[in-house]
C-alpha cells in the first residue's frame, strides 16, 4: 500500500469514527428509552466507582461558606472554622486574618484567626484520623453586584476521612466539630447590652417597642466584688451548675432558666454583680426598661426576641411598675385587656404614655408557656424594698436564689481595702479604728469604696483610713441622733395616749 491509499484509508476510517460518533451522541441526547439511558449510566458509574474505591478509600465533605444560593452565610462553615483554630489543631501553620464582624468573634480590635487557604492540618477522634483543608473558588465571573458571595472567592473547608470511619464522622465527629466551634464562638464573642425602646409615628398610631444594643465591656468581675467570701463561692457554684445544667433540665422537663433576686439597700453592689455574672458566664445582657413597655403583648414580642445564653436583668423592680399590690381576678384582668386595647393605636386606641403592663404579664413572661422560648437564660431582678413585691413574683420557680446583698461587713472592707490601696494595711491602727466602727454603724460598699479611693496624688493609705473613720464616727453619731429622736417621739405617742386615758377617765 502506498503512502496516499494509507492516507485516503485512514481518512475514511476517521469519517466512518466521526459519523458513529455524531450519530452516537445524537442518538444517546435524543434516545426515547430513557431506562436504556441509566442502564448505561449506572453500569459505567458503578464499575468507575468501585474502581476509584480501590485506588481512593477516601471520602470528603465540603463546608461552604454560603449557602442557600449563595446569599447566607454558612453556620456550619462559621462553626468549623472557629473549631479549626482550636489547641487540638494548632498544628495550623499558616493563618488568616479577618477583622470579622461581633458575632463572629471578630470586630474592633479583635481579629478573627483560621486556616490559610491551601493549609492541611491532620485531627484525631476516637482512634480515628480526619484531614483538614482550606481552599477556596474563584469569584464568579457573571457576579451579581449586589450579592457579596458572588463577588469574593469562596471559601470552604474539605474534611477527609477513611470510608471505614464514615459513621463515626458523620453521626459523631461533625457533631462534635459544630458543638465545639459554637462554644468557641460564644466565648469570643464581642458581647452585647441591650435596652427596648419605644418608637412611635406622630399620628399615624405606628409604635413598636424594639432592643437596641452596645458593646458589654463592663470591667467588674467576681475578683473585683466585695462580698462574704463564702457566699460569693456559692453564687459562682450555682452558675457553674446552672451553665452546665442542659442535660438536668432535659431529664426534669424544666425549661432551662433560672431567676436571681437580688435584695437590699441602694449602693450594695447589686448591677455590680449582675455585670460580674455577665461577665463571668459570658453572657449578653438584657436590661428591660419596663416602664416604657406598653402592653404584656410587646413584653412578650420583647421576650422572643432575646437570644440564648443571656441575662435579663430587671432593675429595681418595685418602681418599675404596679407590680406590688395582688394579682387580679380574671375579669380584671379582662379590664386590662380592654385596656391593653384602648392603649394600642394600632387598634384603634388612643396613645397613652403609661405602661399596661400587668403582674401576670410579668409572671407569664417569667414561667408561662413562652418562657420557654431559647434557653440558658437567667433572669435577675433587683429591688431596694423585697418587701414591697409579691410574693407571687418571688416565690420559688420563678425566683430560685434570692441573695441579699448586705451592708459592708468585715471581710467586704478588708477586700474593699486591699483593692483601693493597693497594700496591707491590716496592721495599720486605723485599719482596726474602722473595723471596730463598722461592727456599730452601717455603711453600704460603695460609700466605704469612695473613702478609700485616693482623691490626690498625696493621699496615702493612711489619709484614705483617717478619712473612712471619720464618715462613720460622723454616721454614728448621727445614727444616735436618729435613735434618740424616735426615742423622744415615741415617748412624745405614748404620753398622748396616757394623757387621753387620763382625759377620758
Ligand atoms: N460589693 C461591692 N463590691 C465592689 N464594689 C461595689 C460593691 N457595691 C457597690 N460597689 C461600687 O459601688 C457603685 C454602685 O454599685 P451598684 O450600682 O452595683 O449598687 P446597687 O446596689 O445596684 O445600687 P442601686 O440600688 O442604687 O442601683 C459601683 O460603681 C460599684 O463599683
Amino acid at each position: 500500500m502506498d503512502a496516499l491509499a494509507a492516507y485516503s484509508w485512514f481518512g475514511q476510517l476517521s469519517l466512518v469514527v466521526s459519523v458513529v460518533a455524531v450519530c452516537w451522541t445524537m442518538v444517546w441526547q435524543n434516545l426515547e428509552h430513557i431506562r436504556l439511558q441509566q442502564f448505561f449510566a449506572r453500569n459505567f458509574n458503578r464499575r468507575a466507582r468501585r474502581l476509584a474505591a480501590i485506588v481512593d478509600p477516601f471520602l470528603s465533605v465540603t463546608f461552604e461558606e454560603y449557602e442557600g444560593g449563595r446569599i447566607k452565610s454558612s453556620d456550619a462553615f462559621k462553626e468549623v472554622r472557629s473549631y479549626l483554630t482550636t489547641a487540638s489543631t494548632r498544628g495550623v501553620r499558616h493563618l488568616r486574618a479577618e477583622s470579622g464582624g461581633e458575632r463572629d468573634g471578630g470586630g474592633g480590635d479583635r481579629l478573627l484567626l483560621s486556616m490559610a487557604k491551601g493549609e492541611e492540618v491532620p485531627d484525631a477522634f476516637r482512634g480515628a484520623t480526619v484531614w483538614w483543608s482550606a481552599d477556596a473558588v474563584p469569584p464568579l465571573r457573571d457576579a451579581v453586584p449586589w450579592s457579596r458571595a458572588s463577588r469574593t472567592e469562596r471559601r470552604f473547608y474539605r474534611l477527609e476521612f477513611h470510608e471505614s470511619h464514615r459513621d463515626l464522622v458523620l453521626e459523631e465527629y461533625i457533631p462534635y466539630v459544630r458543638k465545639q466551634g459554637r462554644a468557641i464562638m460564644v466565648q469570643n464573642r464581642q458581647r452585647r447590652l441591650y435596652t427596648n425602646i419605644h418608637r412611635e409615628g406622630y399620628d399615624d398610631g405606628w409604635y413598636e417597642d424594639v432592643w437596641t444594643h452596645v458593646p458589654f465591656d463592663h470591667p467588674k468581675t467576681f475578683d473585683k466584688l466585695a462580698m462574704d467570701p463564702e457566699k460569693k463561692k456559692e453564687i459562682i457554684a450555682d452558675l457553674d451548675m446552672f451553665r452546665n445544667g442542659k442535660e438536668y433540665h432535659d431529664r426534669v422537663g424544666k425549661p432551662w432558666k433560672r431567676g436571681y433576686l437580688l435584695y437590699w439597700p441602694p449602693g450594695t453592689g447589686k448591677s455590680t454583680m449582675v455585670a460580674a455574672m455577665a461577665n463571668y458566664l459570658k453572657y449578653d445582657v438584657y436590661d428591660f426598661e419596663l416602664t416604657s413597655v406598653k402592653t404584656n403583648t410587646e413584653l412578650r414580642k420583647l421576650l422572643i426576641e432575646t437570644k440564648s445564653k443571656s441575662i435579663m436583668v430587671f432593675e429595681d423592680i418595685d418602681c418599675s411598675l404596679d407590680l406590688t399590690g395582688k394579682r387580679k381576678t380574671k375579669e380584671e384582668e379582662d379590664d386590662k385587656d380592654d385596656d391593653d386595647k384602648d392603649a394600642d393605636p394600632r387598634r384603634g386606641g388612643k396613645k397613652d404614655a403609661k405602661s399596661k403592663v400587668t403582674l401576670s404579664g410579668l409572671l407569664n413572661f417569667i414561667d408561662g408557656l413562652w418562657s420557654a422560648c431559647g434557653e440558658e437564660r437567667l433572669i435577675v431582678f433587683t429591688t431596694n424594698h423585697v418587701d414591697k413585691l409579691d410574693p407571687a413574683l418571688i416565690r420559688t420557680g420563678r425566683m430560685d436564689k434570692k441573695i441579699e446583698m448586705s451592708y459592708c461587713d468585715f471581710e467586704s472592707f478588708r477586700f474593699l481595702a486591699r483593692m483601693h490601696l493597693d497594700e496591707d494595711v491590716e496592721g495599720h491602727e486605723l485599719f482596726g479604728a474602722a473595723r471596730a466602727l463598722l461592727q456599730e454603724v452601717n455603711m453600704v460598699p460603695v460609700d466605704v469604696g469612695e473613702h478609700l479611693t485616693r482623691k490626690s496624688v498625696d493621699d496615702d493609705a493612711a489619709t484614705c483610713l483617717a478619712r473612712l473613720v471619720k464618715a462613720l464616727e460622723k454616721a454614728k453619731e448621727e445614727a444616735a441622733k436618729l435613735e434618740a429622736a424616735q426615742a423622744a417621739e415615741e415617748d412624745g405617742a405614748k404620753g398622748i395616749v396616757v394623757q387621753a386615758k387620763a382625759d377620758d377617765n
